[in-house]
């Protein structure tokens, strides 16, 4: 079914498009009207201070209250309806009980009005420039690998014998598994196309397949594995790889910062959980902070550029000057972080 259009897609400045690049975008996706919505924020101003080319879209749940959906539309973001996705009927236990939303997340591949799209999770931030990931060949879906080494595996036969695809060296693959897995992405970031016929494929294989720990991450390393092409983890930091293993981790190239380690969500950082202590996750959270309350990275609306009736350009200035004297023109601002 076609996505509704619950709001005309605009192509906000601060992700300026140059007319001659094809339809491309970023996109997250958001549920409920809790504090993920900060999440956001802090990804449309992350982007924007990577002088990224292309828009952000954010697919909602109906039940993401329109005064949220405003605040994302006031940082530029172009705000998209999606209808929810459920798994087939379950008695699985989920890693976590809340990822039974995420399946609504497969929603994106009916965005076809972009050849291409970048999918990030809400508690991601980009501290570096990553459009050139566009760029990567068509056919393939790009993911960057993760790690069985958190509790949250714990379920898994590799982590009962220690086995990780992030060492394969560093404890053999039992032979008598059979073979070791193949390789495993972390569904907070990937590079797709979106396509009708793929949506409704992967709809109709979901519906046939029994729902797994890791819900909708676990169905896409099914679906994609014939044509999943792993890249660097510098585009998708997986935290718990900063005690996990240092050794896969360069932190100052790093450009995108996956927030996914228990307890390192920056709106709800309080610095108990293990691990928040080290000066790293210490610094990285604060970065991410210091992106979100930096004024200078909201949405500025680009002003309608008007004309005289002889087709010349209006000189803005002194409206501007006679409208800001007045008070009556001013910045909408990211949302309180409290
Ligand atoms: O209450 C919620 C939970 C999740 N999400 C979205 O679903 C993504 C996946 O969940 P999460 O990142 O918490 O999973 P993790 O990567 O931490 O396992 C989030 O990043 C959000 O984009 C949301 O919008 N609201
Ligand atoms: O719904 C399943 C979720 O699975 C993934 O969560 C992470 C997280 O659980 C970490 O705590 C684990 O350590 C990590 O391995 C695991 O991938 C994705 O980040 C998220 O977008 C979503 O797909
Ligand atoms: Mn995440």
């Amino acid at each position: 079914m076609a996505p509704k259009l619950v709001h005309t897609a605009v192509q906000p400045a601060g992700f300026t498009k140059p007319a001659s690049l094809p339809s491309r975008a970023y996109v997250t996706f958001l549920a409920g009207n809790g504090d993920y919505v900060k999440g956001v924020v802090g990804l449309a101003k992350g982007l924007r201070n990577a002088k990224t080319a292309y828009p952000l879209v954010v697919a909602v749940l109906p039940d993401v209250p329109e005064e949220h959906r405003q605040i994302l539309e006031s940082q530029g973001c172009i705000v998209r309806e999606i209808e929810p996705v459920y798994p087939p009927e379950n008695h699985t236990q989920f890693a976590m009980a809340y990822y039974v939303i995420n399946y609504s997340k497969l929603r994106i591949w009916e965005f076809v009005e972009y050849s291409k799209m970048i999918y990030l999770d809400g508690d991601i931030q980009v501290y570096g420039n990553i459009d050139h990931l566009f760029d990567l060949p068509d056919g393939q879906f790009y993911a960057v690998m993760d790690c069985f080494c958190e509790k949250t595996w714990s379920h898994t036969p590799q982590y009962k014998v220690g086995y990780c695809q992030q060492c394969p060296d560093k404890v053999e693959w039992p032979a008598e598994f059979g073979q070791p897995p193949a390789p495993y992405f972390n569904a907070g970031m990937f590079v797709f196309e979106p396509g009708l016929s793929t949506c409704e494929d992967l709809l109709k294989t979901l519906k046939l397949t029994p729902p797994t720990p890791f819900a909708e991450q676990d169905f896409l390393n099914m679906y994609f594995r014939d044509i999943y092409k792993p890249i660097p983890p510098v585009y998708n930091l997986v935290l718990a790889m900063l005690w996990r293993h240092p050794e896969n981790v360069e932190l100052e190239k790093v450009k995108v910062v996956h927030y996914c380690a228990a307890g390192s969500k920056p709106w709800r950082y309080t610095g108990k959980e293990e691990n928040m202590q080290r000066e790293d996750i210490k610094m990285l959270v604060k970065k991410w902070w210091d992106i979100y309350n930096d004024a200078s990275l909201d949405y500025k609306k680009p002003i309608a550029a008007a004309t005289e009736g002889d087709g010349e350009p209006v000189k803005m200035e002194p409206f501007i000057a006679a409208l800001s004297e007045a008070g009556a023109v001013q910045y909408v601002t990211a949302p309180s972080a409290a």
